[in-house]
């Protein structure tokens, strides 16, 4: 068995409680210990090595999930308790549990910004998949999607172009560069992951590869692609620029299914590293790759 199997299926067992969670959010959390294991991810923490950080390590992340897991559970609750509000209430409403989930989760690492994005991400997705659960509307990748779209119709605009003044690194790259972050991907309903790394990883599933090569390539696409505010917060345009190019020429020359993929993608995050540069955006959403690749079986 690969070290990442033989890794997940130990913090499975010691993080997962079947009696207390359903299993929507047992799928959440299965996707973070998933992309916190695959490794190399570039400038991340993995198993190899903390990337570009020197605030946090892999039992950082380890800790992490386990301080939000029942915060997970709550977030379905809430989707399941309140399907029939209006989507803006429903969005008002659920913030207040957001915010209490990340206090939860700096407390269990002190104050190290770990999973606000992730928390950000499976909020909105749990308690929407509760609330088509509770409409007993079928629960497939689209309808999900096009939910959360609608849940979060007008973020970017209430919470960006206008009303932005607390200056957190979203809304302060909003106005230096336009870039819409994490609001802007759940708005558009996870468009990202729904028009590059789902398909690359299930592309790749169907050809034949592990789900480790799988998660590995479509994180190379993430790479490629996304625009990734952590990028920015640390290295500007400039920044995301260069880990855009990078990952586009190692897509080009086969990524990681080319004879030494892996080799190349270990030089990439020791480039990484030496710029200073962390892709968090992208760790989220390859998270949320493998949550929706895994909803939809
Ligand atoms: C709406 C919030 C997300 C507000 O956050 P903010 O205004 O700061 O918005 P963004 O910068 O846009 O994003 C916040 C996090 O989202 C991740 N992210 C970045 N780009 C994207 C993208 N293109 N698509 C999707 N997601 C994206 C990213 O999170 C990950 O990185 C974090 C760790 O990185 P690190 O480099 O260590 O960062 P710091 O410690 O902050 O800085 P350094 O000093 O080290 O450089 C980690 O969180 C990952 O998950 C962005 O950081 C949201 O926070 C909010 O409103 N919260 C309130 C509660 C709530 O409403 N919850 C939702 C309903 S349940
Ligand atoms: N593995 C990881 N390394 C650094 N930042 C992250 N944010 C989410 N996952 C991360």
């Amino acid at each position: 068995m690969s070290n990442y199997s033989s890794q997940i299926g130990r913090l499975e067992s010691e993080l997962l409680n079947p009696h207390v969670l359903s299993l929507p959010p047992i799928l959440a959390l299965k996707a973070l210990i998933r992309e916190i294991c695959l490794s190399p991810k570039p400038g991340l923490v993995d198993m190899n090595n903390n990337g570009a950080h020197q605030d946090m390590n892999f039992q950082t992340f380890i800790k992490s999930i386990s301080a939000i897991s029942s915060w997970f559970e709550d977030f379905y609750q809430y989707g399941k308790s309140n399907a029939n509000i209006s989507t803006s209430d429903f969005l008002t409403n659920i913030r207040p549990i957001g915010l209490e989930c990340e206090k939860a989760m700096f407390t269990a690492t002190n104050q190290v910004n770990t999973h606000k994005g992730g928390i950000f991400a499976f909020g909105l997705l749990l308690s929407t998949i509760g609330k088509l659960a509770q409409l007993k509307s079928s629960v497939t990748v689209p309808i999900i999607c096009n939910e959360v779209a609608n849940i979060c119709q007008g973020m970017v605009n209430n919470e960006l172009s206008q009303n932005n003044h607390r200056n957190s690194v979203g809304e302060r790259l909003f106005k230096q560069h336009n870039l819409t972050g994490a609001r802007g991907e759940a708005e558009s309903g996870y468009k990202t992951v729904n028009q590059i790394s789902l398909p690359v990883y299930q592309k790749m599933l169907n050809s034949g590869y592990s789900e480790e090569s799988a998660l590995l390539q479509a994180m190379l696409y993430l790479l490629a692609y996304n625009q990734d505010t952590n990028l920015v917060s640390r290295g500007g345009l400039e920044g995301l620029n260069f880990v855009h190019k990078e990952a586009r020429d190692l897509i080009n020359q086969g990524g990681i299914m080319q004879q030494n993929g892996r080799e190349k993608m270990l030089r990439l995050d020791d480039e990484l590293i030496k710029r200073n540069l962390s892709p968090g955006g992208s760790a989220d959403l390859i998270a949320v790759t493998w949550f929706l690749a895994n909803y939809s079986k």
